[in-house]
């Protein structure tokens, strides 16, 4: 079982609310279409695709001042935030079901929630029983119901971490806009083992972000058991292979 994020900052253009990236998300489905189902060793044939927002779902989130921890009541404000996603959810559905992935939505919106600590909790077995029918279930970061909040924003990270941990996954990768995690002279690191060994270059997202950049994808990769890797566009084809391109957090 893999569990592959597709980052909002890799497949849109961050910096325009709503404008898709449709080279780099082609790209990026080409690389998940020609493994998956491939024939042959290294073939993948149980993946789980998580994206992120980009530009479809944190400018949104910013205007209305909701983040992962403070939330909104306001019905308009969740539509427009959980609509923005779910536009984004159909556009990279339908370019991996042009290349014959058979991928489906679950939207996280309709299936968590946060408690009042705002611990997230997510069902997976609608997750598990539709790649075991042999689909590719397609999540997004979302908002989610919050005790006490009334709806919060919940990343893909956070999501991934999640089914990583819920699925037993074998494999996590996160694919973003840069080659992996850089150091002070932009130079890949390639293994994290802990937090303070990076905290000095971690930074938050350059574009509008309300869910902490790569500080928060690193810490969240920490927590895992089983190791994860950071990649850009062109690491997800040796991703799915087996291979570790980026950097590897364990
Ligand atoms: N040390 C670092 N190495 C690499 N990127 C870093 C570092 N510090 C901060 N960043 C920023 O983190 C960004 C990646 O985090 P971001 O949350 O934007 O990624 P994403 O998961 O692809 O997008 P999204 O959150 O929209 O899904 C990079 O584009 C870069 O601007
Ligand atoms: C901003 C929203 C609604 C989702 C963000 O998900 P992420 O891009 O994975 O952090």
């Amino acid at each position: 079982m893999i569990v592959l994020k597709l980052g909002g900052s890799a497949i849109t253009d961050k910096d325009r609310p709503e404008t898709l990236d449709g080279q780099s998300l082609a790209a990026a489905t080409d690389a998940i279409a020609s493994s998956f189902g491939a024939d042959g060793d290294g073939a993948v044939d149980e993946l789980v695709i998580v994206h992120g927002g980009g530009s479809f779902g944190h400018h949104n989130a910013s205007e209305h001042g909701v983040t992962t921890t403070a939330g909104s009541r306001d019905p308009a404000a969740i539509h427009d935030i959980h609509g923005a996603m779910t536009t984004l959810n159909e556009f990279v559905l339908s370019r991996l079901l042009e290349r014959d992935v058979p991928a489906v939505p679950v939207h996280p919106f309709s299936a968590a929630h946060r408690d009042a600590d705002g611990e997230l909790a997510l069902p997976s077995g609608q997750v598990e029983t539709l790649v075991g029918e042999g689909f590719v279930p397609v999540l997004h970061g979302d908002l989610v119901a919050h005790v006490g909040e009334g709806a919060t924003v919940v990343s893909g990270d956070e999501l991934v971490a999640e089914l990583a941990c819920s699925l037993d996954a074998d494999r996590i990768g996160l694919c973003s806009t840069v080659p992996g995690v850089l150091d002070d002279a932009d130079t890949v690191v390639p293994e994290i083992g802990s937090f303070d060994a990076v905290a000095d270059v971690l930074g938050e997202s350059e574009s509008t972000d309300v869910t902490g950049g790569m500080a928060a994808k690193v810490q969240a990769l920490l927590e895992l058991d089983a190791e994860a890797s950071i990649f850009g566009l062109e690491g997800i084809e040796r991703f799915l292979a087996g291979e570790n391109p980026g950097t590897t957090v364990q």
